[in-house]
């Protein structure tokens, strides 16, 4: 879909950016590039839609060398999201996202219903159309960046650090939107980032450049974790790497064992009885856990009295078993339930988030070693 051949930018102060970049980018996928400062991800995304031009080799869109387009038509297919957005601050927020249609020529009325759609593609509500950018928060903004790239439908999508400038907890959900978007648009988009967690969390395969614009390892990022091709990676991506490449290992052949449950307002009493190895989870009423009791923090309490959230104990992260609709959890997520559980005992739920049984880090470490016994690690 998009193919770099021996792609090579140097500026004319003599600095080469991007150095023989040799690299296809699958179609319907998001492909990220990753690198420090300066190893010229940028000048290599901008060489796809002609913002730069190669000074030898060449980059293909769709099979055709991107020259070859008047810059004009290249870009109607290709998206552009960028940091600062660059959104018209004079514009309301729907006449933004109808930009694009309103150039290619669309009646004024189709392009804004179109960006009405696209407005609630991207999760934000109408209203937010009739206002201007500087009255939406850093993150909607972002939104309707991306709202703005998707309006003509492009099939390629360019991202520039789209998500750096908004703070950790928004800049999650921004990249879980996009993961939703893509799984609903199935776009082709190239990604830039000097995060690598972005790219590990979102890409489907990953470029990582060096410094001098080199390509050092073009791989899916399990692969990146688990076989990095050289110790400038291996360094790049990070400690805890194989304690992450857990999160591309299913969880299905953990064994789910029993877990004792006592009710959000059951009687001590009956959850004493409950308890087992001196815990119990204890659950709303539609089974959904609310943390744990301890037999130390029911010592003293009268039998009567109620189990109350004064008594429970904030349990750990949860994690999600193989159930139909649902997402099956990972080794990492399973691992990480038990880790953090005050019981050392991780909770696993199903798809409506209900307790259907527990798990301990020794159950995932066999299941890791039976899966590895079984050939079905990568190694
Ligand atoms: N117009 C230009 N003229 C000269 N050098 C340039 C120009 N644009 C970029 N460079 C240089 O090319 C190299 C690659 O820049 P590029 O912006 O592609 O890197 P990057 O990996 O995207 O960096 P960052 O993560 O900091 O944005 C850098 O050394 C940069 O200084």
């Amino acid at each position: 879909m998009i193919e770099f051949r021996a792609a090579t930018k140097r500026f004319d102060d003599g600095t080469v950016a991007v150095n023989e970049l040799t690299l296809t980018v699958e179609p319907g996928g998001i492909t990220m590039f990753v690198g420090p400062s300066g190893c010229g991800k940028t000048t290599s995304l901008r060489m796809v839609n002609r913002m730069v031009e190669p000074t030898s080799g060449t980059v293909l869109v769709g099979g055709r060398d991107v020259r070859e387009s008047p810059r004009a038509v290249l870009r109607r297919g290709i998206g552009y999201v960028i940091q600062q957005t660059g959104l018209f601050p004079h514009r309301t927020v729907l006449d933004n996202i109808a930009t694009v249609p309103l150039l290619s020529g669309w009646p004024r009325r189709r392009a804004r219903g179109r960006a009405a759609e696209l407005l609630d593609l991207v999760g934000l509500p109408a209203e937010l159309g009739r206002r201007y950018p500087a009255q939406l928060s850093g993150g909607q903004q972002q939104r309707v960046g991306v709202a703005r790239a998707l309006a003509a439908d492009p099939p390629v999508l360019l991202m520039d650090e789209p998500f750096s400038a908004v703070d950790p907890v928004v800049r999650a959900d921004l990249q879980d939107e996009l993961l939703r978007l893509q799984q609903e648009l199935d776009k082709t988009i190239l990604f830039v980032t000097h995060d690598i967690d972005e790219a590990i969390k979102l890409g489907d395969r990953v470029a990582v450049f060096r410094t001098g614009g080199v390509l050092a390892q073009y791989d899916e990022p399990a692969a990146l974790l688990g076989r990095p091709a050289d110790d400038f990676v291996a360094s790049f991506v990070g400690r805890d790497r194989g304690y992450r490449a857990l999160g591309f290992l299913p969880a299905k052949g953990v064994p789910v064992g029993e877990v004792a449950t006592v009710r959000l307002g059951g009687s001590v009493a009956a959850a004493r009885d409950a308890l087992r190895d001196g815990w119990a989870v204890v659950v709303d009423e539609a089974r959904r856990p609310v943390g744990w009791v301890s037999a130390s923090r029911l010592s003293g309490v009268d039998g009567e009295a109620a189990v109350s959230d004064e008594l429970v104990e904030s349990g750990g992260s949860l994690y999600e078993v193989d159930s139909p609709g649902g997402r099956a959890g990972s080794l990492r997520g399973a691992l990480d339930a038990a880790l953090s559980s005050p019981s050392a005992r991780g909770v696993a739920v199903d798809a409506d988030g209900a307790v259907v049984g527990s798990v301990t880090a020794h159950d995932v470490l066999r299941a890791l070693a039976d899966a590895r016994q079984a050939g079905e690690v990568p190694s």
